[in-house]
């Protein structure tokens, strides 16, 4: 284990983490007492962060021992043997505020976990759910949470190009390349240098472009479209999928070596049907609360009874991005108290909730889309932000996708 700076915490526990999450069934014991105090506080800190099963021990100098001898003892951590100074580093470090998000009990053990891969570097996690349950915003706290934080984190959605567009958005191209590549251009492995790539939908990606991707996983290099000579990449990779990746790789439509490349941990982020009422119901209150900061409004909307049952009951098939997508609309349109009648039809009529919910999701969506538009005077930034999509290329690509 190399590092480039022996007093730098962060570095070296990012050097430590992964080997001690390779060895995560086994007890360890660690020998800490050569190497520099911030060795030794690395280590202090992925014990107490990491909670595996590490045991740490320090020797004793002779002369300060009775027999005259050095001895070995365990070392109990508490918060008291790490200095202050990498406490408050920690916690700030460890879990910044998102006062947009709410983490329900579901989310909680999720989140939890991406927190402990967020302190490794090298270990992929491939994360699992349907539309909008999250997926994004998962790998865009591990980014946060991680020594990658103040490195770009750049989302790129790989099932929306064809192969050739995807291979040259993703390493870039060098001029003349094909037609139309006027001039050299720096891919996104390479834009995110030192950051993180979020490649969603994964799952839609073509042999030929899986096959590359593993390369660049292995090796840790690409090429520009057009180029022989390869070049480094320090980039971590997050990816994520609607889809059953296993089930895929059992059917011959995706390579089982690059799914174990991808998902070394993975992490599956529930429906907003199966996180139930009583989440569902502190989702609405929190996103009611948060939007009317957004809004601008003095309270929050509040809802009938009737909304509200209307609400607990509805399956969601588009999940939390359908729900803020509805809460934005009610804030367009109504000004404090929200009853049954200023619900959209394809929430009140009766056949909706019926299983066969995408197509009315993406028509709801598409007006969603329209209207927000409408108020925001065709400001796509502003709509983008209102419509909750990551970036505005999601919504240009829903644009396009809906015909708008
Ligand atoms: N627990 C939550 N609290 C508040 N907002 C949330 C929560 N979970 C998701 N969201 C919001 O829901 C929207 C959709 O999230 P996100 O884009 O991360 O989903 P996704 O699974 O990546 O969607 P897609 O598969 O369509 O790309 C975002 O605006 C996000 O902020």
């Amino acid at each position: 284990m190399a590092v480039s700076d022996v007093i730098n915490v962060d570095e070296i526990r990012v050097r430590i983490e992964p080997l001690l999450i390779e060895l995560a069934d086994e007890e360890v014991d660690v020998f800490i007492s050569p190497g520099t105090p911030a060795m030794q506080v690395a280590w202090y800190l992925a014990q107490s962060t990491l909670g595996l099963s590490i045991r740490l021990f320090q020797t004793t100098a002779a002369k300060l021992s009775a027999d005259g001898k050095p001895k070995l003892k365990e070392s109990v951590v508490q918060q008291s043997t790490v200095p202050i100074a990498a406490i408050i580093k920690e916690k700030q470090v460890g879990r910044p505020a998102q006062p947009d998000f709410l983490l329900t009990d579901s989310l909680k053990s999720i989140y939890d976990r991406a927190f402990k891969v967020a302190q490794t570097d090298d270990v992929r996690c491939l994360i699992q759910g349907a539309s909008g349950t999250g997926k994004e915003r998962l790998a865009r706290s591990l980014h946060d949470q991680s020594v990658r934080r103040n490195q770009p984190f750049i989302a790129v959605n790989c099932s929306s190009l064809t192969d050739s567009l995807l291979e040259s958005r993703l390493f870039g191209h060098r001029k003349g390349a094909f037609t139309g590549a006027t001039e050299n251009a720096v891919g996104l492995f390479e834009a995110a240098k030192g950051g993180t790539l979020f490649l969603d939908e994964i799952g839609d990606i073509s042999p030929f472009m899986q096959q590359s991707l593993l390369r660049v996983l292995q090796e840790r290099e690409i090429s520009r479209v057009g180029e022989t000579s390869s070049r480094k990449v320090d980039v971590r990779v997050i990816a994520a999928t609607h889809q059953n990746l296993r089930q895929r790789c059992r059917d011959g439509l995706f390579r089982w070596d690059l799914f174990y490349r991808l998902s070394v941990v993975e992490l599956t982020l529930p429906t907003l049907a199966e996180q139930g009422v009583d989440e569902k119901r502190a989702l609405i209150t929190f996103l009611l609360k948060a939007k009317a900061k957004v809004f601008r409004r003095k309270k929050p909307l509040t809802l009938d009874k009737t909304v509200w049952a209307l609400l607990e009951n509805y399956l969601f098939p588009g999940n939390v991005r359908e729900l803020e997508n509805l809460i934005e609309s009610l804030y367009v349109f109504c000004t404090d108290q929200v009853s049954f009648a200023d619900l959209p039809g394809w929430l009140t009529s009766p056949d909706v909730n019926d299983g066969s919910t995408s197509f009315l999701w993406s028509h709801h969506e598409r007006s969603l889309i329209v209207r927000t538009l409408h108020y925001y005077n065709g400001n796509k930034a502003k709509a983008q932000r209102a419509l909750g999509y990551g970036s505005i290329n999601t919504l240009v690509r829903k644009m396009e996708e809906y015909g708008v």
